[in-house]
């Protein structure tokens, strides 16, 4: 059985407050994006993970395809599997690629095994393996709220918009961005924002990790600034980096501009 684990950009990031567990409340919205990596699982002995595509930090206990198996196996009686990724999706790059990848190694073995489990099963499994990945398990544009893991229905449609995605080869760890962000209450929730039109956002839709890391990389305003010059209708970096999307009402010409970067452009 195979399975294409895509990515998701961040529409907006507000770091609201820091809560008593050490992490943070937070507000704004995923929204899935067709960069995907390949993802295929076959009952078999003994069990073994592969991959191949971009190099995988850590060893293969800790990636979270196999964390997603070894979090059912505790609760189920599940035959042997191999697993093999092809890991497209840039890691570290705010793109979620990893919880994406937990997401559907968990709706995989749900399907192969026929375990049965719910959708609101399935999202509780995947809270376990990280904030953001209860997302995938749906895979649909929500607001997120609390830990970026309690989803609330937004009606914000932008299928028709063209989107290009920079990542320029830097990898920004989440514990690191969140080590140095000051959170703040906002004036109006952010839902307030996004529904309002895209052109308007600009103005309003924020992300929060931009205060604090693009002083640091100065390269992430710059490609922000070229997105726009382009002609994108918005642009930001999406969660705690390092990618830089822009979204644009028609695919926008690139040149030579982006070309020591790993770029995908797409419909959204
Ligand atoms: C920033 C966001 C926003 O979309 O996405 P990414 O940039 O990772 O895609 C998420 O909050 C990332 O969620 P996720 O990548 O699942 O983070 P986790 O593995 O749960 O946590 C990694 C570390 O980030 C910090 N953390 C994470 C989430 C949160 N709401 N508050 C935090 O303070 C904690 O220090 C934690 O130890
Ligand atoms: N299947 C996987 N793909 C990507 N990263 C993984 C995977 N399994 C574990 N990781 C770990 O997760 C971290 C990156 O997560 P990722 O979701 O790519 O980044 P981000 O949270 O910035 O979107 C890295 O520390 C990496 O070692």
């Amino acid at each position: 059985m195979i399975s294409f684990p895509n990515a998701k950009i961040n529409l907006g990031l507000f770091i609201t407050e820091k809560r008593a567990d050490g992490f943070h409340n937070l507000q704004s919205c995923f929204y899935p994006i067709g960069w995907s990596d390949a993802l295929e699982l076959i009952p078999a002995e003994p069990f073994a993970f592969s991959s191949s595509g971009l190099p995988i930090p850590g060893e293969t206990a800790t990636n979270l395809c196999v964390r997603a198996y070894e979090l059912l196996k505790k609760d189920f009686a599940l035959p042997s599997i191999q697993m093999h990724l092809h890991k497209i999706v840039p890691i570290g790059a705010g793109l979620g690629g990893g919880s994406a990848d937990a997401a559907f190694a968990l709706k995989l073995i749900n399907e192969q095994f026929a375990l049965g489990l719910s959708v609101a099963q399935l999202q509780d499994y995947a809270r376990r393996l990280g904030s953001d990945c209860a997302f995938f398990i749906q895979n649909k544009p929500v607001y997120c709220v609390e830990k970026g893991d309690v989803f609330e229905e937004i009606g914000v449609d932008l299928s028709g918009y063209s989107i290009l995605l920079i990542y320029p080869n830097l990898a920004i760890s989440t514990a690191e961005a969140y080590a140095n962000i000051r959170p703040t209450k906002p004036q109006r929730p952010l839902r307030d924002y996004l529904q309002q039109p895209i052109k308007t956002w600009r103005q309003t839709v924020r992300n929060d990790f931009e205060d604090s890391l693009f002083p640091n990389y100065p390269v992430l305003p710059k490609i922000k600034q070229q997105l726009y010059e382009l002609g994108a209708v918005y642009a930001s970096m999406s969660g705690s980096g390092s990618t830089v999307y822009g979204i644009f009402d028609a695919p926008p010409v690139i040149s030579n501009q982006f070309e020591d970067y790993n770029v995908w452009q797409g419909k959204l």
